[in-house]
């Protein structure tokens, strides 16, 4: 991990950085994917699986067959635990439903908004190199209670031609009935365009690689709706001296093992805390079955050591953080004056694992500093709000002759007309 004591702020833009991708590579074969497409439908989706995932596959398509056989292969624990899971996500984001709201903002004029589920959503589940059937739950359960039409899920094949049943056994668990065997920068693409087999859907929801997220970005400027960019895995952790180092550390490794590109931040207060973190890094990581992954992510992950409380929280506040687990003691300063995170994670015996899978919130969230603009997913980003009004004769005279002079005001002589012709039909009947 790259050490940083005491940083001037003139060095905190590059302290903020997150690894560097290859963009200009990523751009080319984000168009040419979308390019072939929208032109070949499913072919070019099939050759594009075996390129990149090394499955041959006749079809996308997961049958009912399949989704049967990989239920009789998760054991019951696993689904216990997705029970348990799924219960607590659902409560959480069904408490998030809008209350339709209505206002009579002058006599007869009343005004009211309602949120209406999109009809028709694609969720992506990444499965490149671990099966994030967790994500199935993050993103079905909320389209399920926002009462989304038709839910698509797209999520890689292994090399086999196989996709991981507990991911299976979640979508149905989840109640989602259109699932395809198809990843990357081709199922962005299928869900943006439509092909013959995988329907082209309104909104673009689900994390990923850069490619997922690049090509999410593509869609969006195709005119689909996306969620956010929800790319490589981050945290940041504010420890002083009250957090246990091995906590500290468990929490980071948790997702430096997502990729080679996620970055884990820890901010102490106190220089003497960096030995001991460093030590801990050391032996958990010797012990992790994905050890070189999240080696990889340590090269690019760093401990700043900032000892004034202010300065701390503006630093996190800049590095915009996907996760922020916060350990010190003086909490409430630091709850207080939150501006910019995903999600965060408060003491000692919260983890970071605890939002991936089980607590409740969403752990689709913005990455690389967008948490700044950005809001994780929620309820809302499953649904639009519609706002309706209902105009008496006596509203169309209170708010009529207002306007008329707008209209005319901006010269737009048929939005008068079409007050001033009732105002007259009124007064002459
Ligand atoms: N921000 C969040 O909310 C969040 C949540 C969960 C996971 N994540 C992140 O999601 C990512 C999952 O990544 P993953 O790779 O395991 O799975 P993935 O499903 O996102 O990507 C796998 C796909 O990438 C494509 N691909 C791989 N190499 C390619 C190449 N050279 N050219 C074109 N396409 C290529 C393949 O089509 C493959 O199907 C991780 O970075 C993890 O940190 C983020
Ligand atoms: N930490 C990831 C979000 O960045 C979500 C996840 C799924 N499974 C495990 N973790
Ligand atoms: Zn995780």
């Amino acid at each position: 991990m790259i050490v940083s004591i005491n940083p001037n702020k003139s060095d905190w833009k590059e302290l903020i950085q997150r690894p560097a991708l290859e963009q200009q590579n990523l751009q080319a074969t984000v168009d040419g994917v979308f390019n072939a497409i929208r032109s070949k439908g499913d072919q070019a989706l099939l050759a594009y699986t075996e390129q990149f995932d090394k499955a041959s596959l006749s079809s996308s398509v997961i049958s009912e067959k399949e989704v049967n056989t990989a239920e009789k292969l998760v054991s019951q624990e696993l689904k216990d635990a997705i029970t348990l899971a799924a219960t607590n996500i659902g409560a959480f984001h069904a408490a998030q439903k809008p209350n339709r709201i209505e206002v009579e903002t002058a006599p007869g004029v009343v005004c009211w908004q309602e949120a209406k589920g999109i009809q028709k959503v694609g969720i992506y589940i990444p499965g490149g190199t671990a099966p994030l059937f967790s994500t199935v739950l993050m993103l079905a359960i909320p389209a399920k209670i926002a009462g989304c039409d038709e839910i698509v899920l797209c999520t890689p094949p292994g090399s086999d031609g196989r996709v991981n049943p507990a991911i299976l056994f979640a979508a149905r668990f989840a109640g989602v009935k259109q699932i395809f065997k198809v990843g990357g920068i081709q199922a962005i693409a299928a869900m943006t365009f439509g092909t013959e087999s995988i329907p082209k859907v309104d909104k673009i929801f689900g994390p990923g690689n850069q490619y997922v997220t690049a090509a999410k970005q593509r869609a969006s400027q195709l005119g689909v709706a996306i969620d956010m960019p929800a790319g490589p895995s981050e945290l940041l952790v504010m420890a002083d001296e009250t957090a246990i180092p091995a906590f500290v550390v468990s929490d980071l490794l948790s997702q430096a093992e997502h990729g080679i590109d996620s970055q884990v931040i820890c901010v102490v207060k106190n220089k003497n805390q960096i030995q001991a973190i460093q030590e801990e890094l050391e032996t958990q990581l010797a012990a992790l079955p994905r050890k070189e992954i999240a080696e990889k992510a340590i090269e690019n992950s760093k401990i700043i050591c900032i000892p004034n409380d202010q300065d701390c929280v503006d630093f996190i506040n800049e590095y915009a953080p996907e996760h922020y687990i916060l350990c010190v003691q003086n909490e409430d300063f630091y709850l207080d004056q939150v501006r910019n995170a995903g999600s965060v994670f408060i003491g000692n015996y919260t983890p970071e694992s605890a939002g991936d899978y089980a607590s409740g919130t969403n752990h689709t969230l913005p990455t690389n500093g967008y948490a700044k603009s950005y809001s994780g997913v929620n309820l809302d980003a499953f649904m639009k709000k519609i706002t309706f009004q209902k105009i008496t004769e006596q509203g169309i005279q209170n708010i009529g002759p207002a306007i008329e002079h707008m209209a005319a005001a901006e010269q737009l002589q048929a939005h008068k007309n079409a007050v001033t012709l009732r105002l007259e039909y009124l007064t002459n009947s």
